[in-house]
């Protein structure tokens, strides 16, 4: 398996918050999860991938070339926010539309594209609407189609399914699975709930200030670990890793 994803020896300060010795290895098509504490360090790590932060030491590699230098835009990187981060004064198109716009597409070119992007996201019917009179879900699937038009290779989501109701969450997993095979896109994501990073993710790193801890294979999640701040974390009894 290709390494998409390749974080060596990473540090990253923002005065009283700082990234520790991040090492993260993220292969092609795989879906990975995040969890942690809050304040732990998951959105900032994302934001870092992203390329938001310069004052960073330590490699970023994607697809094997070092990222320092590049710019946010030309890194590959499709990001969805916790609050899905939508321009309210614009209609769902022209939020979709967006970034194609900015790399100067034609108008038939950014047509057929939204139109295919929203027909894979089932949200054509809602493209003249405005983003203040969306659902959770239509706001979600937008700012995916926004994020998937631009045809990334990595897809980062933080905490993307927070802010649904049950019934629509699970619907929205089924659709990331969908979008991790159709786009061919591999995905990183934060979240606080354990269960939906078994569902969704091959692997899930723990961030424990700062510092990534250990990341395993969704399935070995709940084994005990010799870090008993993580055993803490995910609720494994201390009867069961106090050996
Ligand atoms: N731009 C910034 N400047 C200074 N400190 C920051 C900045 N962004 C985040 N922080 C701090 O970094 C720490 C980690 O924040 P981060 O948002 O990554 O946590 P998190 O694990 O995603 O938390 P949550 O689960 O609550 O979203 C926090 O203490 C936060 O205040």
């Amino acid at each position: 398996m290709k390494k998409l994803i390749e974080v060596e020896n990473f540090y990253m300060n923002l005065g009283s918050f700082s990234l520790k010795n991040i090492n993260l290895d993220i292969y092609e098509n795989e879906i990975v999860a995040i969890l942690g504490k809050t304040g732990s360090g998951k959105t900032v790590l994302l934001e870092s991938i992203a390329g938001f932060y310069k004052n960073c030491c330590g490699s970023i590699k994607i697809d094997s070339k070092k990222v320092s230098d590049t710019p946010i835009e030309n890194r590959n990187i499709g990001f969805v926010y916790q609050d899905f981060g939508l321009f309210p004064h614009m209609s769902v198109f022209d939020n979709i539309s967006y970034g194609l716009k900015m790399q100067k597409k034609d108008k038939m070119f950014i047509r057929e594209t939204v139109k295919k992007i929203s027909e894979t996201l089932s949200i054509s019917n809602i493209l003249h609407q405005y983003p203040g009179t969306l659902s959770g879900g239509e706001k979600q699937r937008t700012a995916l189609a926004r994020a998937l038009v631009l045809k990334p290779k990595i897809l980062l989501m933080d905490e993307p399914f927070s802010a649904l109701d049950p019934i629509t969450k699970e619907k929205m997993y089924v659709q990331i699975k969908e979008i991790n095979k159709i786009f061919r896109c591999t995905i990183l994501f934060v979240t606080h709930d354990f269960n939906e990073a078994q569902i969704m993710a091959n692997r899930i790193g723990i961030m424990i200030n700062g510092e990534l801890r250990r990341i395993r294979k969704s399935i070995n999640l709940f084994e005990k670990y010799k870090d008993d701040e993580i055993n803490k974390f995910l609720g494994i009894r201390e009867e069961l890793y106090s050996d």
